[in-house]
């Protein structure tokens, strides 16, 4: 297992390159199971969660080609030939159970592994289930898979989301773009990579109505076509390398990113003392005075994402006065709390709050990885710590993050990436 040698103490300054949405393109593969013909995404983050939505795309019988001069563009084309996600991929990533939907509106048949709980919560599926199910799916659970089947095929429906899901919106609006007449969903989930999924699902021939709202309005259609499509950018890691900029002190131009899908987070960045300024093509982040203590609230978009919630409470660590975080969205996302207790921040979980008491410094220690988001936590804090951390179990910020120590390293930072 690899781990990362990070010698704290270094302002970073220069440029990163934001990539494509790992949330948006995961969403965005599966509707290439929704045509026979080509679809082709551009600007895609080469991490490990993309290279298994592949395995399991290319498990139900897709070609996928990566172009030989650009890594990040990618085509996805063939028949399904198999309609079976098997709990050996899907237990892997459970973004995995989006191919639901697709298969099912296309194939009227899935069989896909149920995904099961992970690090952050138990996280289950069920308003997937309920929603399909609406669709005119019959679903059954077996032996731990998900066996749907639609024989008449699916028919549009009103659908009221009784909270909102991200994973859950995705499902149902691919699976109902191949369904007969109107679907209307309210209470969707309006997260700026269900607008990508809609732009990319409307390239294709969909008929998608309130776009960025909580009500989507879907005309089912016979079938949908190939099409091109560039991802969005990640908001998530540019609030990331944002908060990098801030804990060390620094200043970065991070290229490709928008402070428009930033919102919430480039509030709590100016709150706590980091600047923000859109410039052309990139955002610039940059820190010069004392960092300053906030509250912060996880919720569903637009607000503040419960994908950042790591990254700030390494920044409030060393903040000025007390802050406090209350996680909304997952019941065990506070992983990374005793770890920065051993690097010497003072934080205290209470429910699903964090109160977290500014100190002065950090100081490097050994710490563990336990999930993509608490992984960037820990390198924030080593980053800004005196003296060495050693992160292992890098392999889960892989799943999620293009190129880290490059990124870093080319901006100033002590970090090296030790194999074994
Ligand atoms: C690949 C991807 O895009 N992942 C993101 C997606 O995950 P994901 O789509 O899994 O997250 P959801 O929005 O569905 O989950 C929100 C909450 O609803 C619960 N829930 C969800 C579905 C369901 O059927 N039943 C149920 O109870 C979950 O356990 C969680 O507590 O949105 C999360 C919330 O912004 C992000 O943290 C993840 O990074
Ligand atoms: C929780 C996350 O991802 P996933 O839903 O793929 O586990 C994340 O990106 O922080």
């Amino acid at each position: 297992m690899d781990r990362f040698l990070i010698r704290g103490g270094k302002p970073l300054h220069g440029d990163i390159v934001i990539g494509g949405a790992k949330n948006a393109a995961l969403a965005i593969m599966p509707c290439a199971l929704l045509t026979s013909e080509t679809l082709s995404l551009k600007n895609m983050p080469q991490i490990v969660d993309i290279k298994t939505m592949c395995d399991l795309i290319h498990q139900h019988g897709l070609d996928i080609t990566i172009d030989d001069k650009d890594p990040h563009h990618y085509s996805f084309k063939g028949d399904i030939t198999n309609t079976e996600a098997p709990y050996n991929i899907v237990s892997k990533m459970r973004a995995s159970v989006l191919v639901l939907g697709p298969l099912l509106a296309r194939c009227g048949k899935a069989k896909v592994s149920l995904p099961g709980g992970c690090a952050i919560g138990t996280r289950p599926v069920n308003l997937h289930l309920d929603a399909l199910t609406a669709l005119g799916a019959e679903i059954e659970i077996d032996g731990g898979y998900i066996n749907a089947t639609a024989p008449k095929g699916l028919t549009g429906t009103r659908f009221v989301f009784p909270f909102v899901s991200v994973g859950a919106t995705e499902n149902t609006v691919m699976a109902a773009t191949l369904a007969k007449g109107r679907t209307e969903l309210l209470n969707a989930a309006r997260e700026p990579e269900i607008c990508d999924l809609v732009d990319c699902l409307i390239a294709m021939g969909a008929k998608i109505q309130g776009r960025g709202t909580s009500h989507l309005i879907i005309d089912g259609v016979d079938a949908l076509h190939g099409a091109e499509h560039s991802i969005l950018f990640d908001r998530i890691e540019c609030g990331t390398y944002a908060c990098a900029a801030g804990i060390t002190g620094g200043e970065l131009r991070l290229i490709g990113a928008k402070t428009e899908y930033l919102g919430s987070v480039m509030h709590a960045l100016e709150e706590c003392g980091v600047e923000v300024f859109q410039e052309e093509n990139a955002i610039r982040v940059r820190r010069t005075g004392s960092l300053r203590g906030i509250d912060i609230m996880t919720e569903a978009y637009p607000g503040f994402p419960t994908d950042m919630q790591a990254q700030f409470m390494a920044l409030l660590s060393i903040s000025e006065g007390a802050s406090m975080i209350t996680e909304t969205i997952f019941e065990n996302r506070f992983m990374h709390v005793p770890e920065l207790n051993r690097m010497g921040a003072r934080i205290n979980v209470h429910g699903s709050s964090a109160i977290i008491r500014g100190v002065h410094s950090l100081s490097g220690a050994p710490v563990m990885a336990t999930d993509l988001r608490a992984s960037f936590s820990l390198i924030l804090a080593g980053l800004a710590a005196a003296g060495e951390t050693s992160l292992n179990r890098v392999y889960h910020l892989d799943r999620g993050y293009e190129a880290v120590e490059k990124k870093l390293a080319a901006c100033g930072a002590s970090i090296e990436r030790i194999k074994s």
